[in-house]
């Protein structure tokens, strides 16, 4: 991955990595897979209305297979609680969201790879998302709202190597690849037909959309 400081002269990414969460059954994980994403995503945050059950979870983990990232998504849950969840339920990584410590975070990442999401009111001097195990991901302050950020006015703050969520969808992605260069984008409400299923020609045209943004950024950097 091209990485360097926040902000100015940041490089185009190796490669854009495509995330669809709230994955809610084995039928829409394989739509994703299909389509190309590179992860799903599977909500065990509180109040969501895409939470799946840890059992549920683990069947959609087992139906993707190895080839495609399972990310699980955690708002203020203890420890010990996401450790559980992750071992049952065959995640690859974990995605916190919410007040937790750096020793919290620290924990986690003795055993898994983990999503710090920050929301815009917190990127100042992040710098650049750290080498290892814990990676920076900006979403939108209300997470799995739709709600898009204003890319241009974050992108003197966005960490090179960050992650990219917030309203997300077939139109806008490209725009805000093009924009703040992520290393990865992720979305989920402008995917769906209804709270917790996807859309599957949404979720084709995010995926399609993303990799076309990506290869005119690299076509335009003179990047292989
Ligand atoms: O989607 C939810 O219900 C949710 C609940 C709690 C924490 C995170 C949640 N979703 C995350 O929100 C972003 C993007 O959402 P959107 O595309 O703006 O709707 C994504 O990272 C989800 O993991």
């Amino acid at each position: 991955m091209t990485r360097g400081a926040a902000g100015e002269g940041r490089g185009v990414p190796e490669r854009l990595l495509v995330k669809v969460c709230g994955t809610t059954s084995v039928h829409d994980a394989l739509l994703s897979a299909e389509a190309g994403a590179d992860a799903i995503g599977l909500i065990f945050a509180p109040g969501s209305r895409r939470r799946v059950d840890v059992q549920a979870a683990r069947r959609i983990s087992l139906s993707v297979g190895a080839g495609v990232a399972r990310v699980g998504v955690f708002m203020n849950q203890p420890l010990d609680e996401v450790l559980r969840t992750a071992e049952t339920a065959r995640l690859s990584a974990v995605q916190i969201h919410g007040e937790v410590s750096s020793l919290y975070l620290g924990a986690l990442a003795c055993y898994h790879p983990v999503l710090r999401v920050l929301r815009p009111a917190e990127l100042a001097g992040q710098g650049t998302t750290p080498e290892g195990p814990v990676t920076l991901m900006l979403d939108a302050p209300n997470p799995g709202s739709g709600e898009a950020l204003d890319w241009a006015a974050l992108r003197a703050d966005f960490p090179a190597g960050a992650w990219l969520a917030g309203g997300l969808g077939p139109l806008n992605v490209a725009e805000a690849v093009r924009v703040l260069r992520p290393a990865a984008v992720d979305a989920v409400s402008r995917l769906e037909a209804s709270p917790g299923v996807k859309d599957p020609e949404q979720v084709r045209a995010f995926v399609r959309a993303a990799r076309e943004a990506h290869r005119a950024l690299q076509a335009e950097s003179g990047s292989p």
